[in-house]
Formats: C-alpha cells, structure tokens, sequence
C-alpha cells in the first residue's frame, strides 16, 4: 500500500521535479488535479484535506491559501516549497542537517528552505553554533543561480531573451531569503545578499567570502573544512571537499537533477582569507529532493528515498 501526497501546484517548475520523484518512490503515490481542476477551490480543498500529506509548490500567497483551507481537525502534514512560512510560529524548518532529522519526523508543518539559503546555511549555521564564526558578523553572500530557480516566469523569460548572458539583482537589498537566513544561521545582523542569474537551466553557487584575520575568534580555514566535515559526518546528502583547491567551479548549461550538496572551504595562506562555497542543484537539495527528504522523514522512512544522488555524494 503506497501513502498518497498531494502536489498542490504540480503543473509548476518544482512541483513537476516533485512528482517525477515521487512517481520513482516506493512508499509514496503523487496525486495531481487535472489541467482543469489545479486550480479549482473546492477540488483543492478536498485533496488538501483528505490527502496524508501535502506538498505545496505554489507562490507565497497561494501557499498561504492552501493552509487556510485545511481543516484544524484534517490529519494532513503539509511540506511548503514556498517561503510563506519559512520564519512562522507553528512551523518547522525543513532542514533535517540542521534543526535535527527527529524535529521534522514529528512536524505536521514543515516549511522548506529556499535555494539560496540552503547553502548559506549549510555553510554558516554549524560554524556560528560551534563558536568559530561570530554571531555578530555582517556576512555577505554572493550567490549564482540556473534561471529555473525564478519557475515558469523566469524559464520563459531566459528562454525568449538568449542574449542575457548574467543577471544581477536583488538591488533594492530586501530579497526575501534574507529573514530566513539570519534567523536560521542565529546571526545578530541581516546578511548582505547579492543573487544572480545566468543562463544554465539549474544549478548554483553560494559563497561566503570571510575576511579571516579581521574576527575576533580568527579561525583558520582548515579549521572551519573540519568543523563542516565533522558535522555533515555520514551525511549521504551533503558532502564536504577535501584536499587541494580546483581551478575553478563550473555549472554546467543543463545537468542532471542532483539532491546532493558539496561545500568547500578554500583559504589563502597567511589565513586572512577564505571562500565558504556551496554548490547545489536550486531544483533538488535546493527545493523537490529537500521536499522528498522531509516528506521520507516524516513518514519515517530512509531520507535519501528516490533522491537523485550522483555518486560523488
Ligand atoms: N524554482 C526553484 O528553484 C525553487 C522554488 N521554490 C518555491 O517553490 C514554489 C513554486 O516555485 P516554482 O515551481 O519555481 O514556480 P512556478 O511558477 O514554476 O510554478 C508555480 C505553479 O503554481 C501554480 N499556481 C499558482 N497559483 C495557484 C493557485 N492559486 N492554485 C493552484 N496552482 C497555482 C502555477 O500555475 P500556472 O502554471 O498556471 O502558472 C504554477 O504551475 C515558489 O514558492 C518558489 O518560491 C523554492 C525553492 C527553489
Ligand atoms: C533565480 C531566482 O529568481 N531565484 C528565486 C529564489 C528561488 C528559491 O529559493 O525559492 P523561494 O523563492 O521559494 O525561496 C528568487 O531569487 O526569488
């Protein structure tokens, strides 16, 4: 007997990702309103509510309409792809790495984490707690992402204007990652964020660059490798690199779903500097295979259950 999950927005960018990979999941069966009733009230009530979970792949507004409509008394969990509820009251945040895998097993609302984020805080949040990064630091985060992180919108817009080659935004500094980002790292300041765009359809890069020798607690590179390398220990999903630095980073133009997350720590010599950098696909780890991981945990099933994880993870 398989658990059915709703795919409230499964025509979408991440619902689509979501459903392929609960069609490959052994315990789970997506359900998925026909072109005609997707977006219909009463038909999405009803799944909302008859259905054991529910996965919302919407925009915020739609994802906070969808909670409304669940009864008090429906039984239903729900994972939300969306940031509606990333910093909420009543609402766990789906990072299993990192808030602890039991809080999300219990959780009947889990709020998924955001592309961007994903990476900030696989990258940070474990070092503030540590004690090698401070909390009161004012972090930057340059970030690269595959234009399939903006959905259908930004899929046609890349696609129809081929001679974008970089898109830099988020210029009026008031992204709506950045709640998230501080609350969840445990920082006393807000992150100043600088997201791009280029035209790879997923994938992407998110550093941290960190002025070393200027902290108060002066850490070395090696030191924060470590301390990722410890935390992540036996992770099947995040990895950390080791060993010498590569040339360079790439993201490919159009590559393979991958749930999996690698971070790198690179430092200079003197250890003034280091670049913190996460690299993720924004449709897996980032948004569908984080939402399958949470959904496997909650049903207390093996995480990496139909994740799409390539071998170097
Ligand atoms: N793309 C990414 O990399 C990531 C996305 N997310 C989040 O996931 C959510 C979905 O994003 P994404 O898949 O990219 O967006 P898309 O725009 O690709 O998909 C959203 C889907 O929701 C549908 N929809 C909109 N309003 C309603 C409604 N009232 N009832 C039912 N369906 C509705 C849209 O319909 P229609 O097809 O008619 O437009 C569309 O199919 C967003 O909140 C996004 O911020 C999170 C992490 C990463
Ligand atoms: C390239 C691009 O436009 N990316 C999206 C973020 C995608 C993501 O993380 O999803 P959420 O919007 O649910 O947080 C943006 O910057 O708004």
């Amino acid at each position: 007997m398989t658990t059915q999950v709703f795919v409230d927005g499964a025509a979408g960018t991440t619902g689509l990702e979501i459903v392929t990979r609960l069609a490959a999941h052994p315990e789970f069966e997506p359900l998925v309103l026909d072109e005609a009733r997707r977006k219909d009230p009463e038909a999405r009530r009803q799944a909302l509510n008859d259905t054991p979970f529910a996965v919302l792949c919407l925009p915020d507004d739609a994802a906070r309409d969808a909670v409304a409509m669940v009864d008090p008394e429906s039984a239903t969990r729900i994972v939300d792809a969306s940031s509606a509820h990333r910093v909420a009251d009543g609402w766990t945040y789906g990072f299993p790495e990192i808030v602890g895998r039991d809080a999300i097993a219990s959780a009947d609302r889990v709020s998924n984490p955001g592309c961007y984020p994903t990476g900030f805080l696989a990258l940070v949040a474990p070092l503030v707690r540590a004690g090698l990064l401070p909390a009161d630091w004012p972090y930057t985060v340059n970030a690269v992402s595959g234009f399939s992180g903006g959905g259908k919108a930004l899929i046609e817009r890349f696609e129809a204007e081929p001679d974008i080659a970089f898109r830099a935004y988020g210029l009026s500094l008031d992204h709506k990652h950045l709640p998230e980002m501080q609350q969840h790292a445990g920082l006393e300041h807000g992150v100043l964020f600088a997201p791009s765009v280029v035209p790879a359809y997923r994938g992407m890069l998110v550093e941290v660059p960190l002025h070393l020798g200027a902290m108060a607690t002066n850490p070395s590179a090696d030191a924060l490798r470590d301390e990722l390398g410890a935390f992540y220990a036996g992770s099947p999903i995040i990895a950390v690199r080791s060993g010498e630095p590569p040339a360079e980073l790439l993201i490919d133009r159009d590559p393979e779903p991958d749930d999996g997350l690698v971070l790198a720590v690179f430092g200079n010599q003197g250890g003034w500097n280091a670049r913190l950098i996460a690299m993720l696909d924004n449709l897996g780890k980032g948004a569908s295979g984080a939402a399958i991981q949470n959904l496997n945990l909650m049903a207390g099933l093996p995480e990496t259950t139909s994740l799409q994880l390539h071998p170097s993870h």
